[in-house]
């Protein structure tokens, strides 16, 4: 059997022109020279700035953790602190209290204030309060423990922290996980779901028109009481693996919900989804599935909505335009750790809900597209 060897394509201009500009970059002496030229030497600063930031990125990364963890936005809600005040409370040294300080100075999580005292800065001020965002941060100890050796991540795959943490994502019958194997995310999503779900539900037009909503994978319930709160006549339906739908009936019932919620366990790569809903979200879901289970659950969501039923899908895609990064490097390298699944863009999504059998898909605006962007899909009749 011969092999068809596909024909090379003709340079683009865009090609030959990239092309040179490697060719110059990667030569020291241009890069002595334009560095000295001042027509260049700001394009050369910014990008040897930007090279410094990809190396260092880890190091700004624990930082941030290292605020967190003593709880320095916190401590700061309430007015500047100066350096010694800091280091008694965080029980640190005061050499080392005033590194951290600069360090976080320089971040822009903290800012230096009159008296020597020391403030929230820009980036910091978001932090007090936001425990969704501090647990998070937390978690990441877990992604860069299992990003210690990225090739031999993308060569082998195998057991990481977090295909242990995502008990979901390799179990082959997750249904049976017990409950204490889900607590841990199903805990880290309720926190974090609370700035997700504001974007996605000021993004998404006509909720109150619709009489129930069934979340899929809707962890323990947070997404719903967020609705529930904009739509009071809206009968709400949860649907997660076992365990996680007894966590999220009893916080549904804490919540004061019990009377108009229903919490459904099961499988979705079992079977069917419940009938019954006219609209149906996937809150985070989808790019946790790799390829084939990610269509079969469109289908799954298709075949349970009526005629004129909608999907509400959101979570952060790939190619968001001004945070590229966050959807190819961030998602591609977390899923790639966490062992299923992949970022997916607008295009595709909409491909796959073309081909789930869905009719006019729209996607209304985030404000932080970064966080979350959405899709909304029709079942045609
Ligand atoms: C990343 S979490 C998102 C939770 C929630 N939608 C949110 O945004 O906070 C994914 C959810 O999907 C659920 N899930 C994963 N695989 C599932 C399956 N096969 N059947 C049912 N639920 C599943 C998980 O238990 C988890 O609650």
């Amino acid at each position: 059997m011969s092999a068809t060897v596909p024909a090379e394509a003709a340079p683009s201009w865009r090609d030959r022109a990239l092309g040179l500009r490697d060719r110059l970059v990667s030569d020291p002496r241009f890069r002595r020279l334009a560095a000295r030229f001042p027509p260049t030497r700001a394009l050369a600063r910014r990008r040897a700035g930007a090279l410094f930031d990809l190396c260092a990125g880890f190091v700004y990364s624990q930082v941030l953790l290292a605020c967190v963890r003593l709880r320095l936005f916190d401590l700061l809600r309430d007015g500047p602190l100066t350096a010694a005040e800091i280091a008694a409370r965080a029980r640190l040294p005061p050499e080392s209290a005033a590194r951290l300080l600069g360090a976080a100075v320089s971040l822009g999580l903290l800012d230096r204030r009159g008296g020597g005292r020391y403030g929230l800065g820009p980036l910091g001020a978001a932090l007090p309060g936001n425990d969704g965002l501090a647990a998070m941060i937390e978690h990441h100890a877990i992604l860069y423990a299992d990003l210690a050796d990225p090739v031999a991540l993308l060569r082998d795959g195998g057991e990481t922290g977090l295909s242990r943490y995502w008990a979901y994502a390799r179990e082959a019958a997750p249904a049976g996980l017990a409950e204490e194997r889900v607590a841990d995310y199903s805990a880290l999503m309720a926190a974090s779901q609370a700035m997700i779900a504001e974007e996605v539900l000021d993004a998404f037009p006509g909720l109150a028109r619709h009489c129930a909503l069934m979340d899929v994978g809707g962890g323990e319930g947070a997404f719903l009481m967020a609705a529930a709160a904009r739509a009071p006549a809206l009968r709400l339906v949860l649907f997660d693996l076992p365990g996680v739908a007894a966590r999220g009936r009893a916080a549904l019932a804490r919540a004061g919900l019990a009377a108009r919620a229903e919490a459904v366990g099961g499988d979705f790569r079992a079977g069917a989804l419940p009938h019954g809903s006219d609209l149906v979200s996937l809150v985070r879901v989808l790019h946790d599935h790799d390829d084939a289970q990610a269509l079969a659950l469109l289908r799954a969501a298709h075949d349970a909505l009526p005629p004129g039923g909608r999907l509400l899908l959101a979570e952060p895609m790939a190619g968001t335009p001004g945070a590229e990064a966050m959807g190819e490097a961030y998602f591609g390298f977390y899923l790639l750790a966490m062992g299923s699944g992949r970022p997916r863009g607008e295009g595709e999504l909409r491909a796959f809900l073309a081909r789930a059998g869905f009719g006019r898909v729209t996607a209304p605006r985030t404000r932080v597209p970064l966080l979350v962007r959405v899709l909304v899909a029709e079942r045609a009749g």
